[in-house]
Parts: C-alpha cells; structure tokens; sequence
C-alpha cells in the first residue's frame, strides 16, 4: 500500500495532486510520500520487533538527507558505502553508533573517517582492506570494530549485475575461506573482531536464498566458537525484492518469520541493511511529455512519447532493461497505442519504457513514473550535460523541495580553463 492514489481522475500523492506539486517545481522531479517512507520503514523493522536487532537503512537506495533524517527519527541506522554516504547519514542526524560500512573498495582517507566518527562496524571485505584497517587504527590510536563481510555462494535467483553472493562476483570473502582471517584478525593489536556479515542481492523474490545464507552463516559462527571467537553482530544484508510488475515478493512478516526461526538459539544482535523494499515504491518520478512522434520503415512504425527526463535521470530501464510502470497524472486518457516513452538523450538505450500499451498521451501531459524511490535519484548523472533534477517530499497537504534542481552554474561548478588553454 502506498500513497499514490488516483482520486477524481487525478494522481494525488497523499492530500496533494502531482500536477498542483509540477506547476510548482516545474519537472522532472522525484517525489517520496513522507507517509509512505514512515508505513515501509515500519513494517520492516517492526516485523523484527521481537529480536534484538538494528534496521541500517541502505543509503545507496534514496540517500536524501531529509529521507535518512526520517528514518533516524523512527529509530533506524545506515548502512553505508562511502565517505559520501557517512557524512550524509551523520548530516541527517543519524548516531554513528548505528551506521555500519561495507564496501569492496573503502580508501585510507574513508576507513580514517570512519574511525574518527566511531561508527558501529566496518563490514570488511578482503585481506588487504584488514591490514589496512589495522594499521590506520594504530595510526590514529583507537580500535576498529569488525565484520567480516563472507561470500556464502549462494544464488539469490535475481537479475546478474545485482546478484552478489556468488563466488564469481566481487564482493565479500568465501565463506569457507573466512576462518584463517578471522584467526587472523583476532590476534590484530587495532581489530576487534565483532560480527559476521553478508549481502546476497538486490529485489530477491523468493525466501529461501536468504534462509539457505542463513544456514551457511549458522554454521560459521560454530566453527568460530569452536576457535574462542564470539560473535556479537549477524548482518544479513538487504535484498527484499518489491512489485514493479507482476513480481510476488514476500512480505517483510514472512521473511522476518523465516529469518527469526533461523535465528534461534543464536546470541547475536540481528543487523538488516534493506533499503527498495522501504523506499522503492515511496517516490515517484515525474516528467512531461514534450513531443509525440511516429518513425516509419519498410514494414512498420514506430511511436514515440519523448518526455523530459532520461537515463541521466532514472538509468534503471536503460542500465538493467528494469521495467517501471508509467502513468499519465491525469486518467481520462483513452485510447491506447503501443510506444516506447524515451528521454532526450543523445543514446538508443535512453529509454523509460519499451512498447508498453499507453495511453494516447500529448505533449505538456505529465506522466508518474512509478516505482521510482529506489535507485533512481541516487543513480543520476549529468550526462549530455543536464541538471540534477528537483527531489520533494510531501507530507499530507504540504510539500518541501528536499532538494533543489540543478542549475545550470551548479553544472560547471569546480571546472575552469587553465592558462594554457586560455586565449
Ligand atoms: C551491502 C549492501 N547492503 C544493502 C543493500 C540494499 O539492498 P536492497 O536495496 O536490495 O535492500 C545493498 C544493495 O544491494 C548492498 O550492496
Ligand atoms: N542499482 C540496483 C541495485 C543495486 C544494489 C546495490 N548492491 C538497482 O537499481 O536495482
């Protein structure tokens, strides 16, 4: 359930209509339903009401400060990928002592700064991130808090670019080779050892990949105590899949129930880094329609809606062939034709939709791009040199631009011509 609702005819986000919102802000913008956040964020965390554990929302998701600042207020943490991200997440208010780092490539000056900020746990990914730890901690005099993030070679049955727990991609250690370092670790004067930690994937539909990592990670922490080593933190990641189509993910209950029953017996504290399936169907992006077109070959045709966002805007469709559904803000269109709904990029791949049957739309008609709250404003980019564009939250019958459209200085901010390029 969400606040996108048609009410007469027209979109409304909560109390407001969208078209009321685009007037104001001009468009494309994306926006997030403050009631919407707050239910998603609550019906994950609190399906884990009963175990001790710790929601680190996935700031890689929707990384507005007015977002994390939300969800700080109702009691999450963050998980973070970069010093980017934890200077958003501190900026937002969140308290270090709940935000965790993960990450395959952190750099000196960010695991320093990690440090400096005393955060919760770095969830370490190879040997040589370890060492590098280690000695920036003795560096700086402190102790750094540690998980190890572990490979557990599982099939999270979902797109490839976003799979992660296989041993053939990049992230974490295998899982069965992770003892050695842990024996390692242990022995390090700057490492305490605390968690162990994993991320599968991203918009898994089905239960059973995380029970079977689960299960894995069960069986490690054994093999750990068996060496002396306790474990206090269990990170399961994120990866709870949401409706873009026709998808049927579980609902955060029933991968709670399954989680939790995997759980017993264990002492550690439960760490759960989601971030779509809170976000993902909280924001919307919108754009209008600025021509409609029909290119002719041989033996076909093909229309056209060219709108003013792209894949510098929402990359999804174009990076992954993700499928968002798209709407018109106001409803009493029609007639139908079959089209693709493009941006105005110089790219073939900069698409929004490929022959979706759509409503005969016509330019200055504002469409709702849906699904829109997850890896879509965090994944922008100038390219063709365009302007970030607008984010705005709503809440009930108010709205706030959280944050303001590029322009066109902001564009070229930081560049310069040297002297001898100069004239
Ligand atoms: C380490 C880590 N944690 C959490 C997440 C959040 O994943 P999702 O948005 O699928 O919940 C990701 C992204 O896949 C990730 O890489
Ligand atoms: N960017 C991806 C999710 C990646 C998750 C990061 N580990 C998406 O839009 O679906």
């Amino acid at each position: 359930m969400n606040h996108f609702q048609y009410k007469n005819g027209e979109l409304f986000c909560e109390d407001i209509s969208v078209s009321a919102i685009a007037k104001e802000v001009g468009t494309p913008f994306y926006l997030y339903s403050k009631a919407t956040l707050t239910r998603h964020f609550k019906a994950f965390d609190s399906s884990f009401a009963d175990v001790d554990h710790l929601t680190c929302f996935a700031v890689k998701s929707c990384s507005n400060i007015a977002v994390l600042s939300l969800f700080g207020s109702l009691g999450g943490g963050a998980d973070i990928v970069s010093g980017g991200e934890l200077f958003r997440a501190i900026r937002a208010g969140i308290d270090p002592k709940r935000i965790i780092y993960s990450g395959v490539g952190k750099s000196v000056e960010e695991l320093r700064y990690g440090l400096k900020s005393g955060i919760l746990l770095f969830n370490v990914e190879s040997e040589q991130e370890l060492h590098r730890l280690n000695s920036v901690a003795a560096e700086m005099g402190v102790t750094a808090p540690v998980s190890f993030r572990v490979n557990p070679d599982v099939d999270p049955k979902t797109h490839a670019y976003i799979s992660t727990g296989l041993s053939k991609n990049k992230f974490g250690i295998p899982i069965n080779e992770s003892l050695d370092l842990y024996i390692q670790a242990d022995d390090m004067a700057n490492i305490e050892v605390k968690g162990v930690s994993c991320h599968i994937g991203s918009q898994l539909t089905l239960i059973s990949p995380f029970v079977e990592t689960l299960r894995k990670v069960k069986g490690f922490v054994g093999r750990l105590e068996e060496k002396g080593i306790s474990i206090q933190y269990i990170d399961l990641g994120g990866g709870l899949g949401i409706v873009y189509d026709d998808e049927e993910p579980p609902h955060p209950q029933e991968y709670a129930e399954a989680i939790k029953e995997e759980m017993s017996g264990l002492e550690a504290t439960l760490i759960l880094e989601p971030g779509r399936v809170i976000v993902g169907n909280a924001g919307i992006m919108v754009t209008e329609v600025q021509y409609t077109k029909t290119n002719r070959g041989g033996d076909h045709e093909k229309h056209f809606v060219v709108v003013d966002a792209g894949m510098s805007d929402l990359s999804r469709p174009s990076l992954y062939g993700a499928y968002h559904a798209i709407q018109p803000v106001k409803e009493d269109k029609a007639v139908f034709q079959v089209v693709d709904i493009v941006g105005p990029i110089c790219e073939t791949g900069d698409f929004l939709a490929k022959d979706m049957a759509f409503p005969r739309v016509e330019q200055g008609d504002l469409l709702a791009v849906l699904s829109a709250g997850a890896y879509g404003f965090t994944m922008a980019s100038n390219y063709n040199s365009r302007p970030r564009v607008a984010e705005v939250m709503v809440a009930g019958d108010q709205f706030k631009i959280i944050r303001q459209r590029e322009s066109m200085e902001q564009l070229i901010q930081g560049e310069s011509i040297p002297e001898f390029v100069e004239k």
